[in-house]
């Protein structure tokens, strides 16, 4: 099949590339010239594990090609899926410009049937107004093609999109419900993910859409629940990790998405939360849940840096301390949202210097910390830890998870771990002479 993706980033890149590599032609296209040369040389302009060998496999396969040039993208295929970015707007909601300007762009050149399938995360409705977009061009050149327009968002994790793209644990699809040819193509599309179980879910646009918002929000709430949980552990003395495994092994719960930490951040919860909130309370009703959601993320994502501060006293004048992790979650290069800039801020009110270092987001965390005075961004976790005082863990990289605890007792000054993601055992490090802090163990081996 010929397939044509709008918008070629963590979503829409992944999409091509896999859909490339099960046998379509797919032409990805951007507005961003940089990475479209990068992309045809081969290059990967984000960190995401194993994608680098499925572009490639499509380049060298002829399956998979790049390009600036909407005509292009327009003349390769009778499919588009737009896949551009869903920023939140000032008042929350999601700021639809990208997905629009898409879809003008399209209805201006089409020249045949087309297919467009949105899979950005869009609100309850916006499939229509993609449609009327497109319609609207065509009407201005006076064409009678036709566009049916499909809802097929998303559900990939960052640092495990290919893996996610390729063994999806479902695939939402909503169709008109009488546009067999649409359900027909997704069929075709999806079937080499599709062999052993059946993944595809066919329903009516809005609840496609709609489905989208309902699982970011529900896991979004699930961590925060978690995290407020943990908040109180640590004031009763209670270690939440010995909680969480107790809870989720009721298969009502599920072991999946309890873990506690130093908030949860990246493009999509946050932003996903803000916009459910807004479409709610613009239907008439207040979202309470996700209000109270949404507001203890914004405190935990404040927690490790206020627990840093108060163990010293209120002032890090003269302090260092150091930073393991800045991406928003493993085996990504993405800070966008990330707790580790709200716990820099904090420190560098206080009057600490940091020392931070990331395995993969030093050149992204770069830009968001342009301007910051006081942060030096360095090349490895033992170079981060040089004349600290105190070393504070805040994305679960497998490189962070055993160090050697002797070592870290001798190295830090202050000899203070704070564990923003519980990765550590509190017995283990306090043995080594180090003060242990996690989020929601206070107690623990004391
Ligand atoms: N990142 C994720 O893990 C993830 C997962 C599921 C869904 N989503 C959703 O998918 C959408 C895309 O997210 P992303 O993380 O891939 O965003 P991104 O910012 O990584 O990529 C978007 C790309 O679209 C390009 N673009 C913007 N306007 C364009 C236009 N008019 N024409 C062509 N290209 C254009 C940008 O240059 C950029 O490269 C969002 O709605 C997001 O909520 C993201
Ligand atoms: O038990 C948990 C699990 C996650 N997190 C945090 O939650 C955030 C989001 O993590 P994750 O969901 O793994 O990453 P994303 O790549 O943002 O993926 C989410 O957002 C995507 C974009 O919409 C969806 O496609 C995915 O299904 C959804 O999981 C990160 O900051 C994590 O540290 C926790 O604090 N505790």
């Amino acid at each position: 099949m010929k397939i044509t993706v709008i918008g070629s980033g963590y979503v829409g890149l992944v999409t091509g590339a896999c859909l490339a590599d099960t046998g379509n032609h797919v032409l990805c296209i951007d507005l961003d010239a940089g990475k479209i040369d990068r992309l045809r040389r081969g290059e990967i302009p984000i960190h995401e594990p194993g994608l680098d060998t499925v572009v490639a496999r499509g380049l060298a396969a002829g399956r998979l090609r790049f390009s600036t040039d909407y005509a292009e993208a327009v003349a390769h295929a009778a499919v588009a899926f737009i896949a551009v970015g869903t920023p939140s707007d000032e008042d929350g909601s999601a700021d639809l410009s990208h997905v629009l300007s898409a879809a003008r762009e399209l209805g201006r050149r089409m020249e045949r049937d087309t297919l467009v399938i949105v899979k950005s995360t869009v609100p309850v409705g916006t499939s229509d107004k993609v449609r009327a977009a497109v319609q609207e061009q065509l009407q201005a050149r006076g064409v009678p093609h036709k566009v049916s327009v499909a809802s097929n968002p998303e559900f990939l994790k960052e640092g495990l999109a290919v893996e996610d793209f390729m063994r999806p644990d479902r695939i939402v699809v909503g169709t008109d419900p009488d546009d067999h040819r649409a359900k027909d193509i997704f069929r075709e599309m999806y079937a080499p993910f599709n062999r052993n179980h059946e993944r595809i879910f066919f329903m009516d646009v809005r609840s496609a859409e709609f489905t989208k918002y309902a699982s970011n929000c529900m896991l979004a709430v699930r961590i925060s629940f978690m995290n407020e949980l943990a908040n109180l552990a640590d004031r009763l003395k209670v270690d939440i990790e010995q909680v969480r495994r107790g809870v989720g092994a009721d298969p009502r719960i599920g072991p999946h998405f309890l873990y506690a930490g130093a908030g949860f951040g990246g493009s999509c919860f946050p932003k996903d939360l803000r916009a459910l909130i807004h479409t709610s309370e613009e239907s008439g009703e207040p979202a309470e849940l996700m209000r109270a959601a949404q507001n203890v993320n914004l405190r935990q994502r404040r927690l490790l840096g206020q627990k840093i501060v108060a163990h010293f006293g209120g002032k890090l004048d003269g302090r260092t301390i150091a930073l393991w992790g800045l991406a928003f979650k493993a085996n990504t290069d993405d800070v966008r949202e990330a707790s580790s800039i709200d716990i820099i801020d904090a420190l560098l009110q206080a009057g600490a210097r940091v020392r931070a270092y990331d395995p993969a987001a030093l050149e992204t965390a770069a830009t968001a910390l342009k301007g910051r005075a006081g942060v030096s961004l360095v090349r490895s976790a033992a170079e981060a830890l040089e004349g600290a005082d105190a070393l504070a863990v805040v994305t679960e990289w497998l490189e962070f998870r055993s160090p050697d605890f002797d070592d870290l007792a001798r190295r830090l000054k202050s000899r203070v771990l704070f564990d923003g993601r519980n990765l550590y055992d509190p017995f283990a490090v306090r043995r080594a002479g180090l003060v242990y802090q996690g989020i929601g163990r206070s107690g623990v081996g004391e």
